[in-house]
């Protein structure tokens, strides 16, 4: 039975990584995929992971069509076995649907990745219909870590290393390396308490050792 399963985490937590890896494997399987991200940090049409893998995918605009895509690859004899979509938090709720339809009336496997919310902890709109029409929900297993060393939950844009809550909702940049690096825009993964305080790890660097980790329990 083919299954639409939403894979998520914060930035850097893995998913483009497993993303090919899926695809590696299903295509040593001798199945046969295609590949779809959207806004790719390395440019259109590819899928990057930071370990170092790089494919070639479909790049999803708003006009894109999954149904059309694979109707008319199998139109023209072309097996489609599974779909790897990844950045899928930049997709319409309406292509989100169409590849429900294609798990449901085509058989085709759709493994889906991508962050649940934005710097303002708001849903994306193709998380939010991934999560309404998943038949799962699966969180990357290895932690992205906040500064302070809880579980980071929560991705937050900076500007000069400084939380920000206004802007665009899509603004196509990179985690800052090692939360020590002040680009100008970039982003950071926080625990929510950090989150809700604002307080990244450049804002804690110029508070004193003890205000800066709360204790584990708190
Ligand atoms: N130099 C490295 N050595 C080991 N692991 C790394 C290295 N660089 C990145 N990673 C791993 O890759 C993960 C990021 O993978 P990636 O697929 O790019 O994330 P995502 O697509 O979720 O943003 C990091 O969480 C880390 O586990
Ligand atoms: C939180 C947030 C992120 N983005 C962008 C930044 C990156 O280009 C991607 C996420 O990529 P990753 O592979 O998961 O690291 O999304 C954004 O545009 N708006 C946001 O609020």
């Amino acid at each position: 039975m083919a299954e639409l399963v939403f894979f998520t985490g914060t930035m850097d937590s893995g998913k483009s990584t497993l993303a090919l890896q899926m695809d590696y494997n299903h295509r040593a399987g001798g199945r046969k995929g295609l590949l779809f991200t959207s806004h790719d940090r390395s440019g259109e049409a590819v899928i990057t992971s930071r370990l170092g893998l790089s494919t070639p995918a479909i790049e999803v605009g708003p006009e894109s069509s999954f149904w059309d895509e694979v109707v008319r690859r199998r139109t023209h004899a072309k097996e489609v076995d599974y779909l790897i979509c990844d950045e899928a938090q930049f997709y319409r709720a309406g292509q989100i649907d169409e590849l429900a339809r294609v798990v449901d009336e085509l058989g085709v496997d759709v493994y889906a990745f991508g962050i649940g919310t934005d710097f303002r902890a708001r849903l994306f709109e193709g998380s939010a219909r991934l999560v309404e029409l998943a038949d799962r929900v699966e969180t990357l297993q290895v932690p992205t870590l906040c500064w302070c060393g809880r579980r980071a939950t929560h991705n937050a844009r900076t500007v000069e290393g400084q939380m920000v809550l206004t802007g665009e909702q899509i603004v196509v940049a990179d985690v800052t390396g090692h939360a020590r690096e002040e680009v100008a825009v970039g982003y950071e993964t926080l625990c929510r308490r950090h989150y809700m305080a604002g307080r990244t790890a450049a804002s804690a660097r110029v508070m004193g050792e003890g205000e800066q980790l709360l204790p584990f329990g708190e």
